[in-house]
């Protein structure tokens, strides 16, 4: 439920929510042919600040190379778009959803004329995994799905149309009773969540899938491998195969929507003691601690609203 009053930022202008909609012959509905980003504005000591705003833009203008898709406006023109947008929507936790994609003109599989329309929402989202998760964690199962491979399709692109694989895994763990997936790669190694990145903790030491895993390069998960590494964790981007899981003892997901979310258990395989490890503990108050502000740390990585 929105306020009628809120807008959205779409083709230049800003719009009234209701109105902020496109064509059903649009290019991007049909054939999944758009990318986007997600990202938070948290609520600091210091006042509203976009979290990593800058690696986030990079990251939807890298995504849209593979598909030719020029974006008809400079970051410093979707930044102040976004800006105005929380400052107009009278918004201070929020999360940010830009989306860029091939508009309506012709059908067919090439976009041909089609124009990149570009659109900027913005609304409140708490946890993404429930309040109780953040403390308590939760309990995934692997998904019968695969990730697609990134010779498939830039898996290190957020491609609109990825997420189909992201909610048959999903909806396939929340139809069993769990809480959410965890999806392996073709060559059956962990690959990351339907929206998460993953981490494993195993004696005092942190583990997390490579690149090269067909994974997207999370900026949540480099922002906890930054954290890590100055608290004296060594961090290891590597292959991890599903039966290291078992004997993981810690695990946890990491996103912009996820933040720090621990993993108790896995196909009701318990994870350590079956709650939030203490790695994991450390690094998630190390994360809220940052995006809170209670420390300098990081404040380039911080755009204030
Ligand atoms: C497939 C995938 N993997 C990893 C991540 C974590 O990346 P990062 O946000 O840069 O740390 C996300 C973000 N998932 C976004 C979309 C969630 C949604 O339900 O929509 C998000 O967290 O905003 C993914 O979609």
């Amino acid at each position: 439920e929105r306020d009628s009053l809120d807008t959205i930022w779409m083709n230049g202008e800003f719009t009234d929510w209701e109105d902020a909609t496109t064509h059903v012959l649009t290019h991007g509905l049909h054939y999944g042919t758009g990318v986007f980003e997600g990202a938070r504005c948290y609520d600091t000591e210091n006042g509203p600040a976009l979290f990593r705003w800058d690696a986030h833009v990079e990251r939807l203008f890298d995504s849209a190379k593979p598909y030719d898709m020029e974006i008809p406006y400079t970051k410093e023109e979707l930044t102040e778009a976004t800006l105005e947008l929380i400052r107009t929507n009278e918004l201070e936790s929020c999360y940010i959803r830009p989306v860029a994609y091939f508009g309506y003109h012709q059908l067919g599989v090439s976009p041909g004329d089609c124009p990149t329309d570009v659109a900027i929402a913005a609304w409140p989202w708490g946890a993404y995994l429930g309040e109780d998760a953040l403390e308590n964690g939760i309990d995934v199962m692997v998904s019968s799905w695969r990730k697609h491979a990134s010779s498939q399709i830039p898996t290190n692109a957020k491609t609109n149309g990825l997420y189909v694989n992201s909610l048959l895994a999903g909806e396939e763990a929340r139809r069993n009773g769990y809480e959410e997936a965890l999806v392996l790669n073709k060559e059956g190694n962990v690959a990351e969540g339907p929206g998460e990145n993953l981490f494993m903790v195993r004696d005092g030491e942190l583990y997390t899938p490579a690149l090269s895993e067909s994974i997207l390069d999370g900026i949540t998960r480099d922002t906890v491998i930054t954290l890590a590494e100055e608290r004296g964790y060594d961090v290891h981007e590597t292959a991890i195969s599903r039966g290291e899981l078992n004997t993981a003892d810690e695990l946890f997901f990491t996103g912009s929507a996820a933040e720090v979310t621990p993993i108790r258990k896995v196909d009701n395989v318990v994870i350590g003691d079956g709650s939030r490890g203490p790695v994991t503990e450390d690094l998630q108050s190390a994360f809220f601690d940052l995006v809170e502000r209670t420390s300098d740390e990081h404040d380039d990585w911080f755009t204030y609203v």
